[in-house]
């Protein structure tokens, strides 16, 4: 008690007598005196109490605030002079800052119940949440996670911790998913291969969904599979066969791997896909170093763009008996899909380095790559290759062989038509004949390129013959091929020789080839020596026929002298044109437009011809819109010709039926309805010449008709005389008068000739230039 509560005291003392005195010493009074002061000395003893409690309080404060103003604002921490971690002790806070830390802590740590306010934030360590399902599992001798592939940048890895793991993890329910089941094939295992899973996971009473299956040869479009996706719930199997040689499988990739390199298209754009898997078949004993390599390069490239890989790729080799193997994967495959345990797509590899790698790690023997390097890696380079197209040993080498072709080189082909034989029968010549003066028994057919970079409907490609948007294969020289497609053309017309009928002048004539049509089957303008083959024609005094698809503008605006430049035109306006030829670029129909550019100005020396190829319920109704194309491309000519049925379609995505093909009559009506549609627009076309059997009429320029007489014929010498003279010339100077059998209404059929009907016991069928085929050929699908 201190000296001032004392002093008071005794005056209350001295105070309490005084009143007891002067009230006359009174017992009762001075009871309640002493009652009273012992009340209050309780009370004051209470006070007391209290206000030593307050004053602590205040104490505290004080130094709160004294604490503020210090270096750290009293955190201590590194950013603390008087911390560890700045080196100096004591610092501007004299310490304070970090014997206050340490007095909390010790407080903390000897608080006997330290319940926290519901204020407070809680902290709790995340370490160890996340351990990887992999490390906890193989410790308890369970069965491992299949090695993933990790999307994470190498930079990143370090501070994406809880983030990335937790991504890795899905709960998607894979039999709720729609099953697509792809596949490319040559000869056959493949597809069969693909049916086989297919059956394997219809069987499964989980799916929700019945699989289905589809060619990726017969996909118009693969953006609509994978750039979009058909439904949110997409997943998708790949069962693909690798080959050294070129295979439409290569087109598959180089688009894939397109897609990964376009900005743009989402870097992750198969993220949309629940999933997908890869089945490769292949032969590792003739292909030990490639053995399954497009299956690998498949899965990397679908995985680089966000793809979710659910079950392992797939190698089996088919050399000896693969199909059980097949049917193996494909039943593991679908205990996965019933299996509901999360599947860790992505992966972190750092994780491994926790345990040493255990045997399985080698029985796997998957190279554990990084998404960020998959674009880097061998195998994806390997996609972009330089093959040959057409490999000596390759499956559409023998194709195309069993067709009746001489493949030439590496690239190219050859082959006598129909109509080539008919005419050295005396039987008559094709269309061109009456449409141009070409005879069919001096006439070569020839492709320097049977890749295309159509997929066209009526095409008798039989999804084997290359695809792609650029040349990506092999070159050969324009000498090489042309000196060994005329051996090969000699070496047919010399067959005839024993058949009955064939008249000798003309076949002694036909060793003299006069006429060359760049068409057949591919896109003869892809070919990069384009210009050189077409001069060195020329040299040998050939006239040149080119056909090309319109969609090849540059080489079309290079292209030198040609004696007639068709462009293809198989519909008149977009939609109608992606439906018939399925174009593989993006940009088709601006590719076709410009095309048509530079036929009305560049190419606007040259005899220039639209071919156009009817076909019913495709291409036949929109007159005025093929109106607009002739006004913008302003052809020489334009070639009408109805498409032909060739038998089935079997397995090449070809949807034509006998339906789709015009009479006669009904060409006949399209063309004058374009005729008259033409005239009324101020356009000076009409319709000049015809042959009828091909089904094929001819709309002219009326500046051919001279002096009313049509002249749409070539005079070929006069043509050479032109080119030797290395002067410039056009299309109006090498110029011959239709003679009256080849006018329109005439039918077309040249005298000299003598028809000939067949029997018919079989569809009569007709190759790309309209020439009929042996009937053997009768699988074929339409051809034009
Ligand atoms: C010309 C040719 C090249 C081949 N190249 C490879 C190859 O590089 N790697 C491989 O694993 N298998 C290769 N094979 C084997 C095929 O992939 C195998 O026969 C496959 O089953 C063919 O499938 P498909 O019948 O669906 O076309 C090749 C086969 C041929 C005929
Ligand atoms: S018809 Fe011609 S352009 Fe069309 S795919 Fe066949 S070869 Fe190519």
């Amino acid at each position: 008690m201190s000296l001032s509560t004392n002093l008071t005291d005794h005056l209350l003392v001295c105070a309490v007598v005084a009143v007891y005195l002067i009230s006359g010493g009174r017992v009762s009074i001075g009871c309640s005196i002493v009652v009273l002061y012992a009340l209050s000395m309780y009370d004051s003893a209470k006070n007391l109490k209290v206000s030593e409690a307050e004053s602590d309080q205040v104490s505290l404060e004080g130094a709160e605030k004294q604490k503020k103003k210090t270096c750290c604002g009293g955190k201590g921490g590194s950013s603390c002079c008087s911390s560890g971690g700045s080196g100096k002790k004591g610092g501007c806070c004299g310490g304070a800052c970090a014997s206050k830390k340490k007095a909390q802590e010790e407080l903390t740590l000897t608080s006997p119940n330290p319940e926290p306010s519901v204020d407070e934030p809680i902290a709790i360590d995340f370490t160890h949440a996340f351990k990887p399902a992999r490390s906890s599992k193989s410790k308890t001798g369970t069965k491992k996670m299949p090695r993933l592939i990790s999307r994470t940048a190498g930079g990143a890895k370090k501070d994406t911790g809880f983030f990335k793991k937790a991504l890795t993890v899905s709960n998607e329910k894979l039999s709720n998913s729609q099953i697509y089941v792809f596949y490319s094939s040559l000869q056959g295992a493949a597809e069969r291969s693909a049916k086989t899973v297919l059956e394997t996971l219809s069987g499964m009473p989980e799916l929700k969904r019945t699989p289905k299956l589809l060619n990726l040869d017969d996909l118009s479009d693969f953006d609509d599979y994978f750039v979009n996706v058909p439904g949110p719930d997409a997943l998708y199997i790949l069962v693909l066969p690798s080959y050294d040689s070129d295979s439409p499988l290569d087109f598959f990739l180089q688009s894939l791997q397109e897609n990964a390199n376009d900005f743009r298209i989402d870097k992750f754009v198969l993220r949309k896909l629940v999933g997908y898997a890869v089945l490769g078949i292949g032969d590792s004993e003739s292909w030990p170093e490639k053995f399954c390599y497009q299956a690998r390069q498949a899965d990397l490239l679908l995985a680089k763009q966000g793809g979710r890989r659910v079950f392992p790729v797939g190698e089996i080799c088919m050399k000896f008996g693969g199909d059980p193997k097949v049917a193996e994967w494909s039943k593991l495959l679908s205990e996965t899909l019933r299996d509901d345990e999360p599947i860790l797509y992505e992966y972190d590899e750092t994780l491994d380095d926790e345990e040493p790698q255990g045997p399985e790690d080698e029985l796997t023997k998957e190279p554990l790559i990084d998404l960020e390097d998959v674009g880097k890696s061998s195998e994806l380079q390997d996609v972009s290759s330089v093959k040959k197209m057409i490999g000596k040993d390759s499956p559409t080498f023998k194709n195309l062989t069993k067709q009746g072709y001489t493949v030439v080189g590496s690239h190219s082909g050859v082959k006598i038509c129909r109509w080539t034989k008919n005419d050295l029968r005396g039987r008559g010549s094709c269309y061109k004949h009456s449409l141009f003066n070409i005879v069919s028994s001096r006439c070569m057919e020839l492709t320097p390129s049977l890749a295309c970079s159509s997929k066209c409907i009526f095409c008798w490609r039989h999804g084997t013959n290359p695809v792609s948007k650029t040349w990506r294969w092999e070159v050969d020289d324009p000498e090489y091929i042309l000196e060994n497609a005329l051996q090969g053309h000699y070496a047919k017309i010399k067959q005839m020789r024993g058949v009955p009928g064939v008249i000798a002048e003309r076949f002694a004539k036909a060793f003299k080839v006069r006429h060359c049509a760049l068409s057949l089957v591919g896109e003869p303008i892809m070919y990069p020596f384009i210009s050189k083959f077409v001069s060195l024609l020329h040299q040998k005094e050939i006239s040149s026929f080119l056909v090309c698809n319109a969609q090849h503008p540059e080489p079309l605006r290079d292209l030198g002298k040609v004696t007639q430049l068709y462009v293809s035109i198989d519909a008149p306006t977009k939609n109608e044109l992606k439906k018939v030829d399925r174009p593989l670029y993006r940009d088709f129909w601006e590719r076709l437009m410009e095309c048509l550019d530079i036929l009305r100005t560049t190419q606007s020396h040259q005899r220039t011809v639209f071919r156009m190829t009817l076909v019913k319920g495709f291409n036949m109704a929109d007159v005025s819109a093929y109106a607009d194309l002739v006004q913008r491309g302003l052809p020489c000519f334009i070639e009408v010709k109805g498409a032909t049925f060739c038998g089935t379609s079997d397995g090449n995505g070809n949807p034509l039926t006998m339906q789709n093909i015009p009479f006669y009559e009904e060409c006949a009506k399209f063309v004058k309805s374009l005729a008259t549609e033409l005239q009324r627009r101020g356009l000076e076309y009409d319709v000049a010449a015809e042959h009828a059997h091909s089904n094929c009429i001819l709309i002219a320029s009326t500046k051919f008709k001279i002096n009313n007489e049509w002249h749409t014929h070539i005079d070929f010498d006069k043509f050479f005389e032109l080119l030797n003279s290395g002067k410039d010339f056009d299309h109006m100077e090498y110029l011959q008068k239709t003679p009256e059998w080849a006018l329109f209404g005439n039918g077309g059929f040249a005298p000299g000739n003598t028809r000939f009907y067949k029997k018919k016991r079989g569809q009569e069928i007709q190759d790309k230039e309209g020439q009929n085929l042996p009937e053997s050929a009768n699988t074929q699908p339409i051809v034009v």
